[in-house]
């Protein structure tokens, strides 16, 4: 977890007799003038969410370590990622209650507008400090960061760009994460193509976005801007939103999507592009016809905020694409939008790595595959693979790597450790709705032949969720007479919600052992406590 200060400034690094002191060692000097181990236990190349949180528990665990980092510690997830996202999507909740506090609640408010350099100024700082928290837990914990890039030059010894050479006694760790799947003919231009990455640093707010995927970031950033007034079109070329999540949860997204406004295509294909710089002019079939859609083009649309504009340069600046989108109909819809946002999945970063120096090779996609998942280590005994560069199960989610990362670092030290288990790993779409899941779909559940029963309810059969007025859906997935498989969520706070239901799929947990225990009155939790008492044959509102 990114955090501004170490809680725990007391090094364990001393007090297990897997340390050798550097002072036996080759060591050479570093930047900052802190003597760096020529022969570390550990290298760890990347600095992400899974690099250093290895890197913090081999050290916890008496290694010494030197990761490699040649961009930020904290990777993508505190910089470009998870953290800055989050963040905004937190200013967008603020806009939604707004909108919410006037249409519900009769309280006199609007937004005028949005100052995006203010909010990306708060997001920053957010970001800003989390780093120096970061760095300072590395610190704190005597780990060698070593400002570069880093590629192999053999199975356990690796040179920097900087021309320093390591040798690992124990091992070394691939952590060198991914970045966005480009297509081809499509190249991001950094204003009117974008990728996340591109979206965060930005000028301005546009008028009118095209998201093209809808996967976890798709769903996010179209999220986002129609909470900003943006006009927002969601194109996904499989037959649902979020394909990885159970069939109702797709259905519930897409449909609380829609009812903000949000026009939302699926199993539709982006045939052509065209991108300019002059301004796009009315096609038919677009969000707000009339040319690049206005912000204020959102009012009267039931469900969402009232921003009536939006500052910056890049707010209507007219720049924009016309994009030619085949629906399943066979029609083709010719959609004008300000930003075109590709968020259609990320690929493994391994280029400079020099794989083959270490005897290794990546697998059809990209992926450095593990030849044991128990070990998280690759057919080259001693070199480790963590985060984004495996390929599935893993998850592409940070909280996924920092426990391949404690699993790796726990290997290395020779301590008693236990395999992720992917399974049980929550999985959180901050849009609005959320969602929130663990555990087997109801498909995966059927299709692995469990004798499968569901238990589904309206986040509204309790009186907090009608407070919140939302909508949202609880859906357990279980074995008959047997342990719960699968939990679904989807509705506000369900982010925070999920947290009880990892511990009952993790624990296989039957609906009869959660039942009996109680959830306070009144809150949205109440409706996962009533889903699991109907299944253990005592439901009190549910009929
Ligand atoms: C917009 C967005 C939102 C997201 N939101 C969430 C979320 O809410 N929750 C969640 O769980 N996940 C989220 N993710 C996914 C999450 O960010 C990733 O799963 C996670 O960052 C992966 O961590 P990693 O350590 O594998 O790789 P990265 O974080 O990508 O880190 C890899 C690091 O390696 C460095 N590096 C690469 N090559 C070299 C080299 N040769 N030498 C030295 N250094 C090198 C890079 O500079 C980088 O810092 C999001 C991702 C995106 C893009
Ligand atoms: N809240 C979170 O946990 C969170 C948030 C953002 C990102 N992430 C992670 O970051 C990674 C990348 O996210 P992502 O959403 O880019 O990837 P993704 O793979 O989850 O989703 C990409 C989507 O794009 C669709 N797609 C692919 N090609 C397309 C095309 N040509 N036209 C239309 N649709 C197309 C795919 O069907 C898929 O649904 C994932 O691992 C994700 O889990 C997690």
């Amino acid at each position: 977890m990114d955090t501004a200060t170490p809680t725990n400034t007391t090094s364990t690094r001393t007090s297990t007799s897997t340390r050798t002191s550097t002072s036996t060692r080759d060591s050479i000097p570093t930047r900052n003038s802190t003597p760096t181990p020529a022969h570390p236990d550990v290298v760890v190349i990347g600095g992400g969410t899974g690099g250093y949180s290895t890197a913090l528990r081999a050290a916890a665990l008496g290694l010494e370590v030197v990761l490699v980092e040649r961009d930020k510690v904290g990777g993508t997830c505190l910089h470009r990622g998870c953290i800055p996202s989050k963040a905004m999507l937190h200013a967008a909740e603020l806009v939604d209650g707004i909108a919410e506090a006037r249409e519900r609640w009769g309280v006199e408010a609007h937004v005028g507008s949005v100052d995006w350099a203010a909010l990306t100024a708060t997001r920053d700082d957010i970001v800003a400090r989390n780093h120096k928290g970061v760095e300072a837990h590395l610190r704190h914990a005597g780990v060698h960061v070593v400002a570069a890039s880093a590629r192999l030059t053999g199975p356990r010894s690796v040179r920097t760009d900087d021309g320093r050479e390591f040798t690992a006694r124990r091992g070394i760790v691939l952590a060198t994460g991914s970045r966005p799947r480009v297509l081809p003919g499509l190249e991001p231009d950094g204003h009117t193509v974008v990728t996340s990455d591109d979206a965060l640093f930005a000028t301005g707010l546009p008028a009118s976005v095209l998201v093209l995927g809808g996967g976890a970031i798709g769903v996010e950033y179209a999220s986002f801007h129609r909470s900003m007034g943006a006009e927002v079109t969601l194109v996904e070329a499989a037959d649902r939103l979020l394909p990885l999540e159970d069939a109702d949860v797709s259905r519930h997204v897409a449909r609380g999507l829609k009812k903000r406004g949000i026009d939302v295509l699926t199993g539709a294909r982006l045939e052509s592009a065209t991108v300019g710089r002059s301004r796009v002019p009315g096609v038919s079939g677009a969000p707000g016809a009339s040319g690049v859609p206005g912000a204020s083009g959102m009012s009267g649309v039931s469900g969402v905020s009232g921003v009536s504009g939006v500052s910056g340069p890049g707010g209507g600046s007219g720049a924009g694409v016309l994009a030619a989108v085949r629906t399943p109909r066979g029609e083709v819809r010719q959609i004008a939008a300000e930003r075109l946002l590709v968020a259609v999945g990320r690929v493994p970063v391994t280029d400079g790595l020099d794989l083959a120096a270490a005897g290794l090779t990546t697998d059809e996609r990209g992926f450095v595959a593990p030849a044991d998942w128990s070990r998280l280590e690759t057919p080259v005994p001693g070199v480790h693979v963590v985060g984004d560069l495996l390929p599935p199960p893993s998850l592409g989610l940070a909280h996924a790597s920092f426990a391949e990362g404690l699993l790796v670092a726990e290997v290395l030290a020779g301590v008693p450790t236990v395999p992720v288990d992917y399974a049980a790993v929550p999985r959180v779409t901050y849009s609005s709705p959320q969602t929130a899941s663990v555990g087997l779909s109801e498909a995966e559940a059927r299709g692995r032949a469990y004798d499968v029963v569901v238990n589904s309810l309206p986040l509204t059969a309790v009186a907090k969720g009608m407070v919140h007025g939302q909508g949202g859906t609880v859906k357990v997935v279980a074995e008959r007479n047997g342990r719960v498989l699968g939990v679904h969520l989807v509705g506000p706070h369900v982010s925070e919600m999920i947290a009880e239901s990892q511990l009952v799929v993790g624990w296989d947990a039957e609906p009869s052992d959660v039942a009996h225990h109680i959830h306070a009155h009144p809150t949205l939790s109440e409706a996962v406590g009533e889903a699991f008492l109907t299944l253990a044959g005592r439901g009190l509102h549910q009929q």
